[in-house]
């Protein structure tokens, strides 16, 4: 059997009071694309840092691509690929130059400008110097980088952080397209948007312990969490609709009902019941969103910080 990607055993960070990661395993199979999600300061960036051997853990091991990450770093990171939180840029060498040395670097083969091309960035672009890029510019370059040599492993941290709309979906390609090369790719994130689009498997990290860790459907449907249906009507029923089965937040009001539907059977049900007793003229359906997910997932996802939510069964629509 193939060797995980990563493999995490309990690691564990303290600095000084504050348990930054606190005994995480983890588990990312050869091939997969796992996203890695966590409000701010969830301990995301310290558990990659302790995967990269950029900080050394208080406990815990961990290896990647069956080599430990601390005594055979050396040798682990000429496999793999690494846009770190921190990257750091020569301000006076051009985007180019930074990947030509990469690839001398890895003793790598790959063309700089098809790199630079595939991450988006003009041949005039990849004359300036990086000390001139914008933080959009600098997370491409790093990104070309990273791709020398072509990895069996990326680790990204944040990797959309400074990109524009069209940049994160371009971001979103390359995550699948070095994929299908058989790339196996970890990447970080506090926008479940960008997570949910490409990863196989997500784990949500929160005060530096895993929250869940499963597909976006799977944690979607642990929530249980159901899609809020309106149905616009002529005139307002007066019959029950509080006994439907798997429907739930029953309100009538202004010309419209609303219902949350637990199963997809239930939106009908719910329809054809108020279809009995007026017109409906407008229907809408909006699936629990992700935000909502995330919500119920992590304690501090509001803004204010201290609100606490249930992690299942309890999510509002
Ligand atoms: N060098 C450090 N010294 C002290 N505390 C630290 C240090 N690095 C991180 N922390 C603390 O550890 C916790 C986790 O931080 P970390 O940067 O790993 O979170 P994160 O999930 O990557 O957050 P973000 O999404 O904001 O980058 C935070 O409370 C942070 O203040």
């Amino acid at each position: 059997m193939t060797e995980p990607a990563i493999d995490a055993n309990s690691l564990t960070k303290r600095f000084g009071e504050v348990k930054a990661v606190d005994g995480l395993d983890l588990t990312v199979e050869s091939g997969e694309i796992f996203g890695f999600l966590g409000p701010n300061g969830a301990g995301k960036s310290t558990a990659i840092n302790m995967l990269l051997d950029f900080v050394s853990p208080t406990a815990g091991t961990a290896s990647m691509l069956g080599l430990d990450v601390a005594s055979e770093r050396k040798q682990l990171h000429s496999r793999i690929g690494v846009v770190p939180e921190n990257y750091g840029l020569y301000e006076r060498l051009s985007g180019r130059r930074h990947v030509e040395l990469a690839v001398e670097f890895k003793n790598a083969t790959d063309d700089p400008d098809d790199l630079l091309e595939r991450v988006g960035l003009s041949q005039e672009d990849a004359s300036r110097p990086a000390g001139e890029y914008s933080t959009g510019m600098g997370q491409r370059l790093a990104l070309a980088v990273a791709l020398v040599g072509s990895p069996e492993l990326l680790i990204l941290d944040e990797p959309t952080s400074g990109l524009d709309p069209n940049g994160a979906r371009e971001l979103r390609e390359l995550i699948q397209a070095e994929n299908e090369r058989g790339a196996t790719v970890f990447f970080s994130s506090h926008i479940l948007e960008q997570v949910e689009a490409v990863a196989d498997r997500v784990g949500i990290i929160d005060d530096g312990r895993f929250v869940a860790t499963d597909s976006i459907e799977q944690l979607r449907e642990n929530l249980d969490a159901g899609a809020r249906v309106t149905l616009r009507v002529g005139r307002e029923p007066e019959g029950e609709l509080g006994d439907l089965p798997n429907v739930r937040d029953i309100e009538v009001a202004d010309g419209t009902v609303h219902g949350t539907c637990l199963e997809p059977d239930a939106k009908l049900t719910l329809i054809d019941r108020v279809r009995e007793m007026t017109t409906v003229t407008d229907v809408r359906i909006e699936e629990s969103s992700l935000e909502d997910m995330f919500a119920s997932y992590t304690s501090n996802a509001s803004d204010d910080g201290d609100t606490e939510t249930a992690v299942a069964g309890g999510v509002e629509a």
